[in-house]
């Protein structure tokens, strides 16, 4: 057993200390705590709160510490925010980068409509729940104060399609969508087989439990209402398992970021594009050219748009943006561009944005470090950061999305 000071926190959340020069990170320590520790390489493992921090709280979940989907729930709301822009600012500075990075606007407990249930069985019974930190084991969850209630409210129907599936090695990964229409759950981990083996209890389970959509192993098995989600006024059918915000909330506060950095432009390139959540909204002001590699998606886009009246055009393309970016030539004529790619960020399109003459970029990103990466190219090839916004959509995780705009000159 180590006694340790606690100095700070990692940027995964757990407390870091100086143990004879190296660091040790104890998950569920904070800051100008000292605790005793079963110190192992860089880990320890929290024995013991010695000397408490005035930060600390009482967490909101049972599950808390058990259930590897939280990590900071003891941490007071203040500190908290901090924590989230602080992730923002040290990933700047990272890459030689020091703008003004606003306070995190911290959606509310109770406002994610999508998450991913891991599904298997101890002997007949099934469990359904999230893994624990850095492992397999499925913790059971009938709680979690993250999620809308819509989503929670599926948990008999997962436990039911469990025990339906049988016991299997590795556990079912059971994608949950909260829609304007029902549920709509996506489960990978099955084979086509499987799907033929149980499509009859498959289509009767989705019916008990009034599911919008079942999809299992990539085929949509029942499809009993179409699953709509409302962007901006604007019906969305959603592909199965494709990307939607995980919290309307904070979809709502990027967007309302993406829109005002946007401002006047009349072109807008919207890159990275997903089904339409900022390219529906600037439609309003803009014509639109939405670039999205995934085909679903791209449909789905292309569908609504075709749907909304009152607005300017949405040009819907299909395109591998990391194979194939927007180039220089392609982005005359554009006045602004909005990216927004997965954790790998966009190093190659961040590249020919800053060879362009687009007067104002919006960069939308959940990886502060790959993000720190694309802004260096961009403040590089001359442009200049006005706004940074990180967004905690991803409550008591160590994840944040950030929004930042930046202008030519
Ligand atoms: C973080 S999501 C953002 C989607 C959308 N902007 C939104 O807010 O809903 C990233 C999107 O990039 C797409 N994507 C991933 N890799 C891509 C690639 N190589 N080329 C084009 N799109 C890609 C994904 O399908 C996904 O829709």
């Amino acid at each position: 057993m180590t006694e340790l000071e606690i100095l700070g926190l990692g940027h995964r959340g757990d407390g870091l200390a100086d143990l004879d020069g190296r660091a040790v990170f104890v998950a569920g320590a904070l800051p100008g705590e000292r605790v005793a520790a079963d110190v192992a390489g860089e880990r320890g493992r929290l024995v013991e709160i010695l000397a408490p921090s005035p930060d600390r709280i009482e967490p909101v979940c049972p599950h808390y510490g058990a259930c590897g989907g939280c990590v900071l729930q003891h941490l007071a709301p203040a500190p908290y925010a901090d924590f989230k822009r602080r992730l923002v600012v040290d990933a700047l500075a990272d890459r030689g980068l020091a703008p003004d990075v606003e306070p995190a606007a911290v959606v509310p407990p109770g406002s994610r409509r999508r998450a991913t249930f891991a599904g298997t069985t101890a002997g007949r019974t099934p469990l359904v729940g999230f893994t624990e930190k850095a492992s397999h084991r499925v913790v059971p969850v009938e709680a979690c104060p993250v999620s809308v209630p819509e989503l929670l409210a599926t948990l008999p129907a997962l436990r039911a399609l469990t025990a339906l599936v049988g016991t299997r090695k590795t556990a079912l990964d059971l994608a949950v969508t909260a829609t304007d229409s029902g549920a709509d759950v996506t489960v990978s981990g099955l084979s086509a087989k499987d799907v033929d083996r149980l499509r009859l209890p498959l289509i009767d389970l989705a019916a008990r439990f009034d599911l919008a959509r079942l999809s299992v192993a990539g085929e949509i098995v029942v499809e009993r209402r179409p699953p709509v989600v409302t962007i901006d006024g604007v019906a969305v059918l959603l592909p199965p398992g494709g990307f939607l915000q995980a919290s309307r909330a904070a979809e709502a506060i990027m967007a309302e970021a993406v829109v005002a950095g946007v401002g006047a432009a009349k072109r807008v390139a919207d890159l990275y594009a997903g089904v339409g959540t900022f390219a529906l909204r600037l439609a309003r002001t803009a014509d639109v050219t939405a670039a999205e590699g995934d085909a679903a998606a791209v449909a789905a886009l292309d569908r609504a748009a075709r749907g909304m009246t009152g607005r300017h055009r949405i040009r819907a393309e299909r395109r591998d943006l990391a194979r194939r970016p927007y180039v220089e030539k392609e982005l005359v004529g554009f006045d602004a561009v909005v990216f927004d790619p997965p954790r790998a960020g966009a190093a190659e399109q961040a590249g020919w944005i800053a060879k362009s003459d687009v007067r104002k970029v919006v960069a939308v990103s959940c990886n502060p470090a790959t993000l720190a990466r694309d802004l260096r190219t961009l403040v590089d090839g001359g442009y200049r950061i006005r706004r940074v916004l990180p967004v905690d959509q991803f409550l008591w995780s160590s994840h944040v999305e950030v929004v930042a705009v930046l202008e030519r000159g």
